[in-house]
């Protein structure tokens, strides 16, 4: 039986890593932090994972171990795992690289790890983190990008709720061994393939979710939807596709299909999902080769307008001033636009500072009723 470890039990852990585990048979760990969620695991030791659309019956998952970050247990754990992989947030695995190097330790079979976390190369940033290490043991790095919403399913201990999707799209330049997950999908240059979706499918969800939330939506579908957002969004493809076509050196057709395919999903209001969850970690997003940034750069570099960017950076930033302290986002040290400067390595009389300092103070002055459509 091949052993896998799963560091992070959250929603992407539990409820979508864990379910191509357990169709093919693996050994599943879990190893959380979180001491609250490892006593839900360790007494319930089960959780169900319900489908959106009903189309598929409740995945059962039991018969999984679990375990606190840095204990003996996990330690040993690693130590036997053929598969490490990850669902901790990008930001996180600096610490993940800590837990490995522990139990990594004079290890002798190889470990793959696999990253299963936004940004443009996880999988790089796993792999700096564990050379800065100086991890010794026989390892190989690979990563995926996860298309599938999951969340949690409020009112229960530990059950999810999450897309009917079976694609496994996995970096194949350095694991090259078959992979035998339902849906595994090798992939070449997986960079060029992640930064498609962080610049066409995460830039919508980052619009959503911070137009959503200061708009004062919850529920992203709903937000997604909310005509002023739609008309937003519709007006920011109608010059980012065919910039992005040029970028990424694919056709028209192509490009519109990814960017219309990801409207149609974030607007299916079966999707339950929440602006606060999708806005989470605004500090990550709104770096220069984010999901916000890199999109109004390419703008830019059309000779297209980057208000709408802009506009989102914005929000993002009162996303921040707003949710600072609560559910583990970061204080915002600084004022919001000496921070934004700070992350893009901007001065503050750079046209993008003033366009995104313009937005602010319109935000701030209508806080209670944001048109975005009037403030642009
Ligand atoms: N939930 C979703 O719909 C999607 C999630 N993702 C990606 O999946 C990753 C995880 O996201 P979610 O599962 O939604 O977040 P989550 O917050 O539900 O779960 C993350 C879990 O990791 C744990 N954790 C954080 N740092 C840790 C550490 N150093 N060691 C051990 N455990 C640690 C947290 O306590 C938490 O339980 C992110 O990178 C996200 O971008 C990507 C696409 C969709
Ligand atoms: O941590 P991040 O980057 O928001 O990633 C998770 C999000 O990515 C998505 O797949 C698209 O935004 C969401 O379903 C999910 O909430």
């Amino acid at each position: 039986m091949k052993k896998a470890v799963v560091i992070g039990a959250g929603q992407s852990g539990r409820g979508y890593v864990a379910r191509y585990l357990y169709e093919k048979g693996y050994q599943i760990t879990f190893i959380e932090e979180n001491e609250e969620l490892i006593k839900l695991l360790d007494e319930d030791r089960a959780f169900s994972i319900h489908f959106y659309h009903m189309d598929r019956k409740p995945v059962y998952i039991h018969g999984f171990r679990v375990y606190k970050t840095y204990s003996r247990q996990a330690e040993a754990a690693i130590a036997d795992a053929d598969f490490v992989f990850t669902a901790v947030g990008e930001q996180n695995l600096g610490d993940v690289a800590k837990q490995l190097k522990a139990g990594m330790e004079g290890k002798q079979k190889r470990t793959v790890v696999i990253t299963c976390e936004n940004g443009i190369n996880p999988g790089r940033v796993m792999r700096t983190h564990m050379q800065n290490e100086k991890i010794e043991a026989n390892y190989v790095v690979s990563q995926t990008a996860i298309f599938c919403s999951t969340v949690v399913i409020r009112g229960t201990r530990l059950d999810i709720l999450s897309q009917n999707e079976t694609y496994f799209p996995y970096d194949c330049d350095e694991f090259t061994d078959p992979f035998d997950f339902n849906g595994a999908v090798p992939i070449h240059d997986f960079e060029k393939f992640f930064k498609r979706k962080i610049y066409t499918y995460n830039c919508l969800a980052g619009l959503i979710s911070y137009c959503g939330y200061v708009k004062g939506y919850e529920v992203y579908g709903e937000a997604a939807i909310d005509p002023d957002v739609s008309d937003t969004m519709d007006q920011l493809l109608a010059e980012l596709d065919p910039c992005l076509m040029e970028y990424f050196g694919i056709t028209m057709e192509d490009q519109t299909a990814f960017s219309q395919k990801a409207l149609k999903k974030f607007k299916d209001l079966y999707i339950l999902d929440y602006t606060i969850k999708n806005g989470r970690a605004p500090y990550r997003k709104l770096g220069p080769t984010e999901r916000i940034m890199t999109p109004m750069r390419i703008l830019m570099d059309h000779k297209k307008d980057p208000s709408i960017m802009q506009f989102v950076a914005a929000a993002a930033l009162v996303y921040w001033e707003e949710r600072q302290g609560k559910n583990g986002e970061p204080m915002l040290e600084k004022d919001p636009i000496t921070t934004f400067c700070e992350l893009n390595d901007l001065q503050k009389d750079d046209p993008i500072v003033k366009g995104v300092e313009k937005y602010l103070e319109k935000i701030h002055q209508n806080r209670e009723h944001v048109v975005i459509q009037e403030l642009l």
